[in-house]
């Protein structure tokens, strides 16, 4: 079984915040384990300690267990077996298999960074309670001397060890932190990217569409370039919905889009303003270039048509209005321009173009 299996138990078929944090769960189990087994094979291989090597040995398998709760969706279950599991471990540690100079409590800290990392925004109880028995747990095992200790190591034995915790400890914070990081960075993205595009193409939505065209119109206003801008509309797409169904229908505007987007690589900008209505921005494109790249777009429209899961050729055409750069302020304004291009060219027939040209 691949590693990245692991990590994706039970994060299959959840929503992605909730997915990310069973990842995160099933990334420090498997460190754990790691972890773990590596103490185990240093009390059986090195300090020949056999009873404290099959004791940890028996902690390992039980952290490992907890993908068992993964595997059959027992979420909740999975994060407090491995957290009960760990405390128990720790407790033996300290106060079985050897002393508190080993320094295995220090493991404690962990417990309430994990624990509020992991456990979902609901689920204060179980980070308060968890937070709370590991707290009392590692004054416990402070104020406990260990009189008879499986293990008696000597004072460097147990400086090893110790430092080995800290390390450890470290390198768990670190690799929290780093994925707590990129679960912030990763919602950050997401967040942003749906407030400024359209769900269905990826293209950019409404209202975001009329804020960065301003931007654009604005800087080639103002250096006094060219700026042309297309309205397009497919034509009779309610036959292609009617006839193949609107899902179909999604994936030919899906298809749509991804054909726009291969187009455009100079700083052109693709907003979805309506159901099977895109507007381009085309700046620095002066009249002739504007036409080529209509002409363009609407021969690749005709002649690529769309293949569909069930492998129909769908084929359609697409009428456009150009607008190219004008006395116009706002892109709104440019946008009401190429409306009205759009307009004649609806009148002139599927797949026309018509431009309206109107220098300052
Ligand atoms: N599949 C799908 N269809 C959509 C979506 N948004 C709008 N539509 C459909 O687009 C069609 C637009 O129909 P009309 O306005 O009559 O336009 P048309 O059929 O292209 O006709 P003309 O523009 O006059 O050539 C309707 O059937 C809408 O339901 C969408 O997101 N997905």
């Amino acid at each position: 079984m691949s590693i990245f299996k692991i990590i994706n138990t039970g994060a299959e078929f959840q929503p992605f915040n909730v997915a990310n944090k069973i990842k995160t769960n099933n990334w420090i189990t498997v460190i754990t384990v790691f972890i773990s087994a590596t103490y185990t094979l240093m009390y059986l291989l090195i300090l020949k300690e056999n009873v404290v090597g099959f004791l940890n040995l028996g902690f390992t398998i039980a952290y490992a267990l907890g993908y068992l709760f993964m595997r059959f969706n027992a979420i909740k279950n999975a994060k407090l077996w491995f957290f009960s599991v760990l405390m128990l471990h720790l407790w033996a540690c300290t106060n079985i298999f050897v002393t508190k100079l080993s320094g295995f409590h220090l493991f404690y800290f962990l417990v309430p960074v994990g624990a509020f990392l992991l456990f979902e925004l609901h689920q204060q109880k179980e980070k308060v309670i968890l937070s709370l028995i590991a707290t009392a747990l590692f004054f416990y095992c402070e104020n406990t001397i260990n009189t008879t200790p499986l293990i008696l190591l000597s004072h460097e034995a147990n400086n090893t060890i110790y430092q080995s915790v800290v390390f450890f400890t470290m390198i768990e914070l670190v690799v929290i932190s780093a994925m707590f990081n990129q679960q912030i960075s990763h919602h950050e993205a997401l967040i942003n990217n749906r407030d400024k595009t359209d769900k269905l193409t990826n293209c950019l939505n409404r209202n975001y569409f009329f804020e960065a065209g301003q931007e654009q119109l604005d800087i080639a206003n103002s250096n006094n370039r060219p700026f042309s801008l297309i309205l397009t509309n497919l034509d009779n797409f309610k036959r292609i919905n009617d006839k193949y169904g609107y899902l179909v229908g999604d994936d030919y505007l899906i298809h749509l889009a991804t054909l726009l987007k291969s187009l455009c690589n100079k700083g052109e900008m693709i907003g979805r303003i309506s159901g099977e209505e895109f507007v381009i921005t085309l700046p620095e494109y002066t009249r002739l270039e504007a036409e080529k790249f209509a002409q363009k777009l609407s021969y690749q429209i005709e002649n690529m048509p769309f293949i569909s899961a069930d492998k129909q050729a769908i084929s359609n055409t697409m009428s456009m209005g150009v607008v190219v750069h004008n006395s116009c302020e706002t892109i709104g304004e440019l946008v009401s321009i190429a409306d009205t291009a759009l307009y004649q060219a609806k009148i002139m027939g599927a797949g026309s173009i018509d431009f309206i040209e109107q220098m300052a």
